[in-house]
């Protein structure tokens, strides 16, 4: 029996975050380009070092980038959105950054959620340019690697479907004149790749793996037939990933040498389909069998057996294995963390340790599964220790769960009900103002952190300079004039693992660091138990920032269904069942800063949307159990508590009856980046609660134009009611510097005041 392994990806970070201080270092100007070329080069080829070392047997080139891999196809095809004057001649390094980041004179490309997970990418622009193609990136990642390494990689690429389809709304008329230029750019990168001896060619697909329309999977046919047609001597690896394919039959049969599904996400459909339609014979079958999402063990005995069951269908020497997408997803190594409880530790798989799981799976398929019975063995008891032990098994929680009925997902009255008590209570003006949430995490902040980390500063004098934070900032608030005040959330270093760090259940690493949007990282929490409340969390710097001022503090809470989407969940019970265990703890949040006075509490969900399914068939049922989690956490406070939540980086145009569902008092929602087009949503749909317009987009340094912030609201006031829009930035502005908030704030509530002007009869 002989099998293959191969990978999607694996992490660009390095597993002390180099890239990103690399990539940091360029933009604060203290690297030069030409340091910077060499560090990233250093990076890039250590990387795929990783994966000779893991004995890898095709090793994958080209799943680097400088900032994010749908922007790289971009910037190799020249689409540069005319706002930035670019000269035509070449996508150069500051180019390239501006699309991503905006520039003083323009604004960024927009980012959204790749897929269901918690990456950003940056979505391309089409403005009718002529395209071509300026820099053949997995030619270049191919001839580096074979000379650097003397290894003959698989370059890979997103594929020119997912591309198309990412690409940012279409104007009329232009699709095919758009797909054929892109055609032809695919085509030439591929013949280059050819003409360089390059194997195998691995193109990316997971669009194909959503819900996608028969017209969508004729296209796929289309674009994949004139490839073989044009460039029959490319040997393409279609790889699909995050889920089944739809429409197996005509996937399995497009014209390529190889075809890679989700054995993992997805893999009961993909294996009935195998079962019942068959392989074609002259393709390889490329199975994801580790999981590339997750962070746990794989079930070692169960993926061998998986794995036999499939070779039988495809028959010898056509299987190859493979993490389950790209390893960007996890973090880099186990071996960085020292502190993790014992039953937690030994079941912990990162990119590195599932690089040895699949070379323990190729050998036992090459070998026969006798030699490793033994590691089988070890692995299942690993897996059993964890799944028994006690912290999973915590008797209140599970009775707190059972007590639970129709009475807690409700408030007591109706919305107008509720708005009028609140609007006597709280005396806003029209078009309230606000923050988000977060100000600025300045270095001073970090360091004052990291400093009693270490002991250099005792557990008081933190919390004494995060006191003297949230007093500056409650005057400056004042000051903007802003009319619901929030502390800053200066004690927190991500607005997930915080919460992690003060529930039971929880466990945090010291360096496990993935990617969420160009170079800022997070580090999820890991739930590996029972959830329950177990101090509170966020009252003593909500009640001091309450103390400093006669306006309203809002309380800051992150809500249960982004707390899980935004850790490592357990795998041994049904998602929904750990929402509502998240939930118990956010609720029990929720009545004791209710009790202290606290009138105004803000429950964030801003992964709400990205944890829907990708196949539609599935999205009900997580939206009625992720609606409830938010529901049961916020539901049991009187009516003159006034519940925000906050959404962003997602298209929400397709998500307001869920939103809608959730019955917030108040919803700030992204509108700044995807430039208003969540509005034009509204027009479709009576939405009757208020709504946060997110006038100015918060990932840019630029501050905003008046007559940007302007046109927002102006778009909004066609579709919405003037009593019903409040005015804040996007989202949290922990990432901005001080001067650059304040600025921008100003300039918010300069727009307010004259909308004011406009509508005071109107009060
Ligand atoms: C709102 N968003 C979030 C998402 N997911 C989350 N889990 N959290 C989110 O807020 N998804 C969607 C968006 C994505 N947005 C962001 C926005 C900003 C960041 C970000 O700023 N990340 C920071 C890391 C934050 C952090 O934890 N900082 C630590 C310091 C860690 C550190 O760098 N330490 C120093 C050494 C310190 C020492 O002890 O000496 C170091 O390692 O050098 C802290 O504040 O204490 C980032 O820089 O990437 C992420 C997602
Ligand atoms: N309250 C959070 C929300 C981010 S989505 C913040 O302001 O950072
Ligand atoms: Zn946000």
């Amino acid at each position: 029996m002989s099998v293959t392994s191969t990978v999607i990806g694996y992490p660009y970070i390095g597993a002390n975050r180099e890239w990103k201080r690399t990539v940091e270092a360029y933009w604060k100007k203290t690297l030069t380009e030409e340091r910077f070329e060499e560090s990233m080069k250093a990076l890039r080829l250590a990387n795929i070092q990783k994966q000779i070392d893991a004995k890898v047997d095709i090793v994958t080139v080209g799943d680097f980038t400088y900032y994010d891999r749908v922007l790289d196809v971009a910037a190799m095809f020249g689409m540069v959105p005319k706002r930035y004057n670019w000269d035509g001649k070449e996508v150069d390094l500051d180019t390239y950054y501006s699309i991503a980041r905006g520039n003083k004179e323009s604004v960024s490309s927009e980012m959204t959620k790749w897929f269901n997970t918690n990456y950003h990418y940056i979505v391309p622009e089409y403005d009718r340019s002529s395209l071509r193609l300026y820099e053949n990136n997995p030619l270049k990642a191919y001839l580096e690697a074979k000379e650097e390494l003397g290894v003959s990689g698989k370059p890979t690429m997103i594929g020119p479907i997912t591309f198309y389809k990412l690409t940012k709304e279409l104007k009329k008329g232009d699709q095919p004149a758009y797909m054929s230029q892109l055609i032809s750019l695919y085509t030439q990168v591929l013949k280059e790749l050819v003409a360089e001896d390059v194997e195998w060619i691995q193109l990316e697909e997971p669009i194909l793996a959503t819900s996608i329309s028969e017209k969508d999977m004729e296209l796929a046919i289309m674009v994949y037939k004139q490839f073989s047609e044009i460039v029959p001597e490319a040997k393409i690896l279609l790889q699909t990933y995050f889920e089944s394919v739809d429409h197996y039959e005509a996937v399995i049969d497009l014209p390529v040498a190889g075809i890679g599904l989700d054995f993992v996400h997805g893999y009961q459909e993909n294996l009935a389909n195998l079962k019942k339609w068959g392989f074609p014979e002259e393709k390889v079958l490329v199975a994801g069998i580790i999981n590339g999402r997750d962070i746990w063990c794989t079930p070692l005995e169960k993926q061998f057996d998986l794995l036999i069951e499939l070779e039988s269908l495809v028959g010898r020497g056509k299987l190859w294995i493979q993490p389950s997408c790209s390893l960007m997803h996890v973090p880099v190594t186990v071996n960085s963390e020292s502190t993790l409880p014992e039953p937690l530790k030994n079941n912990l798989a990162f990119a590195d340790e599932k690089l040895k799981e699949l070379s323990i799976l190729r050998n036992a398929l090459c070998e026969g599964s006798h030699a490793y019975q033994e590691v089988f063995n070890h692995n299942k008891s690993s897996i059993d220790d964890l799944n028994n032990h006690p912290s999973r098994k915590l008797r209140n929680v599970h009775e707190a769960i059972a007590q639970v009925n129709e009475g807690d997902f409700n408030r007591t009255s109706s919305y107008e009900v509720r708005k009028a008590i609140q609007q006597k209570s709280l005396q806003l003006p029209l078009f309230p103002t606000t923050t988000i949430g977060s100000f600025p995490q300045t270095p001073e902040v970090k360091k004052a952190r990291s400093q009693m980390r270490k002991g250099e500063i005792s557990s008081e004098d933190y919390r004494e300079f995060i006191k003297l934070e949230i007093k500056k900032w409650i005057d400056y608030q004042e000051k903007l004039g802003l009319d619901v005040l929030v502390h800053g959330e200066f004690e927190r270093t991500d607005m997930v693992e915080y919460f992690g760090e003060k529930l039971d259940g929880f466990a945090f690493t010291e360096n496990a660091w993935v990617v969420s949007y160009g170079s800022r990282c997070v580090k999820p929490p890991i739930i590996y138990g029972d959830v329950q409340w177990i101090m509170p969390m966020t009252v003593s710097e909500t009640v001091y920032a309450q103390s400093l001022t006669k306006k309203p503090v809002k309380g800051m809470l992150t809500g249960p269904i982004t707390i899980l989407n935004w850790s490592f969940v357990r795998n041994d019970i049904p998602r929904k069942e750990v929402a509502n265990q998240i939930a118990l703890a956010i609720r029990k949040e929720v009545q004791f800063l209710e009790g202290e006075g606290i009138r105004i509490i803000q429950v964030d969900e801003p992964a709400l949307r990205e944890g829907l399914p990708l196949k539609i068939n599935k999205q009900a049922s997580y939206l009625e159990w992720a609606i409830n989690a938010f529901k049961l956490a916020t539901s049991q406070v009187a009516d003159e508590t006034q519940i925000h939540t906050h959404m962003c980086y997602c298209e929400f145009n397709d998500f307001i009856e869920p939103i809608r569902k959730l019955d917030a008092d108040v919803i700030s929602i992204e509108t700044s980046r995807s430039h208003g087009e969540i509005i034009e949503a509204f027009k479709h749909y009576e939405y009757k609660n208020d709504i946060g317009l997110g006038v100015y987009d918060i990932h840019s340094p630029r501050i905003p134009q008046l007559n940007e912030m302007k046109a927002i609201i102006d778009d909004s006031l066609e579709v919405l009611s003037a009593q019903q829009c409040w005015i804040n930035p996007d989202c949290g502005l922990k990432t901005r510097k001080t001067e650059e908030t304040l600025a921008a704030l100003e300039r918010m509530i300069d727009t307010t005041k004259t909308f004011r002007e406009r509508y005071k009869t109107s009060m």
